[in-house]
């Protein structure tokens, strides 16, 4: 018998369901798998079970939760032989939803129990890891914002976004990739592995997880009156059409901003003026 570690994450979206535990056990296939649950008590204890885990006989850690529960499981599994899982069950859902993990419990269960396996690239971002899109500027204050608002969920997300929009300005970066300097000037600079932040809103849609590439995405700030066109493009996966939209490609970046915040994945961090941005080819294996 395989024994699974599922941590579930109980703040994640609009909480995970007090009921979790009994309906994951329903799906799972218990004649191949034994499972063991933990609930996360604070931020930071994801990471700390799953580093404990490691040393354990666990086939698999499911994340039950979204994008910064993945985070903190996948930045310790990282470089392992130790597979994650994902029951997408937070705010936007972002990794999952690229790698097209279902959203209901039971078709998420049903990848699980299948155990197929995928190795997906991870981005370096100084120190710290980030596999589905990270980045500076705007971003990184709405998701400030977004952490100090009492409920998740997408319409908390909307309102941090609203609160962040009027005191944000363009600012300059610049960035090092491929022997080139560029000076770009904008209201944000995402670093997209995936395509999407979550919520299906697409920010690199041709981004892969698995090609080695980082999609390098500039955004300027656009009016009041063009941001109903801007998020019909965001969620239809044709951001690309705006002319707000700037994107270079590549596997290693070298980035000069002028505060110091920057996201992780939706989760707000302090990482510095200077950042050093590399792909790590086919670093986490995911089951999906
Ligand atoms: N018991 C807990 N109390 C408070 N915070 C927690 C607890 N357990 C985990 N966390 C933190 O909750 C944060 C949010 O989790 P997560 O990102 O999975 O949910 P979400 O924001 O609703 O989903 P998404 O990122 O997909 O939008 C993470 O930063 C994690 O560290």
């Amino acid at each position: 018998m395989k024994k699974l570690l599922f941590i579930i994450n109980p703040i994640a979206g609009k909480s995970s369901g007090a009921n979790i535990v009994e309906r994951i056990k329903k799906y799972l296939d218990v004649n191949s798998y034994a499972p063991v649950f933990i609930f996360s008590e604070y931020p930071e204890h994801i990471s700390e079970i799953s580093r404990d885990a490691l040393s354990e006989n666990y086939h698999a850690i499911i994340a039950v939760g979204g994008d910064g529960t993945v985070n903190e499981v996948g930045r310790v599994l990282v470089h392992s032989n130790m597979p994650m899982g994902i029951i997408p069950v937070g705010s936007g859902n972002g990794l999952a939803r690229h790698l097209k993990i279902p959203l209901s419990l039971k078709g998420a269960m049903k990848r699980i129990n299948k155990m197929d396996l995928f190795e997906m690239d991870a981005m370096r971002i100084n120190e710290q890891y980030s596999f589905c899109v990270a980045g500076i500027g705007f971003d990184a204050e709405v998701s400030r914002a977004f952490q100090r608002m009492k409920a998740r969920g997408l319409y908390s997300y909307i309102i941090a976004c609203l609160k962040c929009f009027k005191q944000s300005r363009n600012q300059n970066f610049m960035v090092k990739c491929n022997d080139e300097e560029y000076r770009l000037n904008g209201f944000m600079l995402c670093f997209a592995n995936a395509s999407q932040f979550g919520n299906n809103a697409y920010i690199a849609p041709e981004a892969d997880v698995s090609d080695g590439v980082l999609n390098l995405i500039l955004m300027k700030k656009p009016s009041f009156l063009q941001i109903p066109r801007l998020a019909y493009r965001i969620l239809n996966g044709k951001v690309f059409k705006d002319a707000s939209w700037r994107q270079i490609l590549g596997s290693s970046f070298e980035v000069t901003q002028t505060n110091e915040f920057a996201h992780l994945d939706g989760e707000p961090v302090r990482l510095g003026t200077s950042l050093k941005v590399n792909i790590e080819k086919k670093a986490l294996k995911v089951i999906c």
